[in-house]
């Protein structure tokens, strides 16, 4: 799947960080910014300024073909695709350079946790697991008895891609490493299922209030699931314009799922229903409930992202004036109707 000469071409001096953008390692920076022909050797790049490259052994040629695997790995739909592998990558890379997670939760977990980003979405086909098992999916098939019916595809091509000759970022690792990198990815991977988050919330939130106990092995665990999370939603910590664009590629997701649900004769949830979802309040209730939570939690364990806290709570601003003014022209519209009739 990856040629000899697309090696060769991205076998030149891996860029340092600085030079595809001054303001690289800074969580004001929008790494959707950066053209998707250039994400493959800024991957390498971070690769290499996060020290993995000499730590783990690896072989450029290796990392260069699993980079490219991984990113053909991925399909085009309107927001599951590489971009935002790449961007929850980036992210990763802003928490372990900015807040030296690695003295926290582990060396050889901030190395399972970036590749996880990278692999996390692999395949993904732009549906919920839900939507797998109504429409009764190869997917399903394989994995609804387990639950999280994505998680465990996308775990099981990134395996694929590691096991694929000249791929294997993992290879000069100790087979003690080896072992635990594979299982820190799976328990990674099948923790980005949002449902998996919302049950271990209460459990964060105790952890936030408490204090973080580096040595239970349970928290260390719980903040690696966290992470993964602040990563999986890290555009929501960005500016208004990245964040509109990211809802709007959202919903155009899920309303063609919605689409597909009518076709098969079944009911679409409201936010999956492009006749009956207000996006505004959608996006409110999404904040309040799942985006919020993860980035107060980080924030009080890491004070540093209070400044990523902010961009967030300003955010949900921007959907309240934009709630308020829809109503206003729709509530206006509506009596002009009366009126009229
Ligand atoms: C971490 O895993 C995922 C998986 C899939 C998605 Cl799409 C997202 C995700 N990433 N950005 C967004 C935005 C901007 N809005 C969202 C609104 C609703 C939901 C959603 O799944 N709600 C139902 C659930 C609570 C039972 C997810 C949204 N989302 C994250
Ligand atoms: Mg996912
Ligand atoms: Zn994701």
């Amino acid at each position: 799947k990856v040629t000899d000469e697309e090696v060769t071409y991205l076998d030149v001096d891996i860029k340092s960080v600085y030079d595809i953008h001054p303001d690289f390692d800074q969580f004001s920076y929008a790494p959707r910014t950066l053209a998707e022909e250039e994400t493959p050797g800024a991957c390498m790049s971070m690769f290499e300024d996060l020290g993995f490259i000499s730590k783990w052994r690896i072989k450029k040629d290796c990392l260069i073909r699993f980079v490219l695997m991984v990113k053909r790995g991925y399909r085009n739909p309107p927001y599951h695709n590489w971009m935002h592998a790449y961007s929850v990558a980036h992210f990763c890379y802003l928490l372990i350079k900015n807040l030296k997670l690695e003295e926290i939760v582990g060396d050889i977990q901030v190395f399972a946790l970036f590749v996880s980003c990278l692999c996390h979405d692999i395949d993904h086909r732009g549906t919920t697991n839900s939507f797998q098992v109504e429409s009764q999916s190869v997917l399903a098939a394989l994995y609804s008895s387990e639950g999280s019916v994505m998680e465990r595809h996308h775990f099981a091509q990134s395996m694929c891609i590691l096991n694929t000759e000249g791929c294997n970022i993992f290879e000069n690792l100790s087979s003690m490493h080896y072992t635990q990198v594979l299982d820190l990815m799976r328990e990674i991977i099948l923790a980005t299922d949002l449902a998996h988050h919302l049950r271990i919330l209460k459990s964060l939130k105790e952890i936030a209030n408490n204090g973080y106990n580096t040595e239970s092995s349970r928290d260390v665990k719980l903040l690696l699931c966290l992470s993964m999370t602040s990563c999986d939603l890290s555009d929501q910590t960005k500016n208004w314009k990245n964040t509109k664009h990211i809802a709007s590629l959202v919903y155009q997701e899920f309303f063609s799922q919605g689409d597909l649900e009518k076709a098969l004769g079944q009911n679409p949830l409201e936010m999956m229903d492009r006749d009956r979802a207000c996006i505004p309040d959608l996006q409110i209730s999404f904040l309040d409930n799942i985006a919020l939570p993860v980035y107060e939690v980080l924030a009080k364990t890491f004070p540093r992202l209070q400044e990523v806290l902010q961009n967030v709570l300003e955010n949900r601003s921007r959907w309240e004036k934009i709630g308020q003014v829809l109503k206003l022209r729709r509530g206006n519209s509506s009596q002009q109707l009366t009126v009229e009739q």
